[in-house]
């Protein structure tokens, strides 16, 4: 099956429990939840979207006609910036990519070396095989990859409270700060809500910070 990809870069994960991590980071285009148009954003499931996803025109992007391919690129991307091939690792995100993920570049990215990370919306189950599911939850959409390694809510969200997760299958909860025009409010709001419920932990966007893709 052909991947559609937005970009593909090597860069820290900036983002939950493997900040600072180096990485390749694989941007499929498309996503379920919005069309990606401004002008759609405010009819959206998810309206506060801070990334360009649509077509195959960023760094390292291109339409990959087969698993092989994919992961060749991704293993092309790695060894340019880092003299360790034996710490692969990819991030796989979007736009969404569990739309577009399947048996079998998981099996071909993971011949090639690599650790798998994907970041997820948790609207399509994850294939076997992922070593690290970090899901976001998003309103007006329905959670069904409930377990993974990582929760990280965007916060706040009126219609998605911390609370309602908890319970869920995941090792570490993050709360990350919403970006957008009331970021500083939301920061504080989220560093509150952590002092008072420690399950959650503060998730910055690193990247962000320090001017890094
Ligand atoms: C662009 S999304 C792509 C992956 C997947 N579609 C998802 O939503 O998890 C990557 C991460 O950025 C987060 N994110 C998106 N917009 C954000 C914003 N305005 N502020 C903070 N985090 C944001 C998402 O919640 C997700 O954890
Ligand atoms: N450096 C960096 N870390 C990230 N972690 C999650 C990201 C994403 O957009 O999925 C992201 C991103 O876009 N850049
Ligand atoms: S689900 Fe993820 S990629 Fe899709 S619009 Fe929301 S944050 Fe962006
Ligand atoms: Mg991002």
């Amino acid at each position: 099956m052909p991947y559609a990809v937005k970009e593909l870069f090597a860069t820290l994960q900036g983002e939950g429990a493997h900040t600072g991590r180096a990485s390749v980071f694989c941007r499929f285009a498309g996503c379920n939840l919005w069309s990606g148009r401004e002008e759609d954003r405010h009819k959206a499931a998810c309206q506060f979207c801070d990334t360009d996803f649509i077509g195959t025109d960023g760094e390292g992007g291109g339409r990959f006609a087969t698993a092989e391919d994919l992961a060749q690129a991704l293993v092309t991307c790695w060894d340019q910036a880092s003299s360790e091939p034996e710490r692969r690792y990819v991030v796989f995100t979007g736009g969404e990519p569990l739309l577009q993920i399947d048996d079998a570049l998981v099996a071909a990215v993971h011949e090639a070396g690599f650790e798998i990370a994907i970041e997820s919306n948790g609207t399509i189950r994850a294939p076997e095989g992922i070593d690290w599911v970090c899901i976001s939850p998003k309103p007006a959409s329905t959670l069904v990859q409930r377990s993974g390694q990582e929760l990280k809510l965007v916060f706040p969200q009126e219609a998605l409270p911390p609370e309602l997760f908890e319970t869920w299958d995941f090792t570490h909860f993050w709360l990350q700060p919403m970006d957008g025009p009331d970021r500083i409010e939301n920061t504080q709001k989220a560093v509150a809500y952590c002092l008072k419920n420690p399950r959650w932990r503060l998730s910055l966007q690193t990247h962000k910070l320090i001017g890094i893709p």
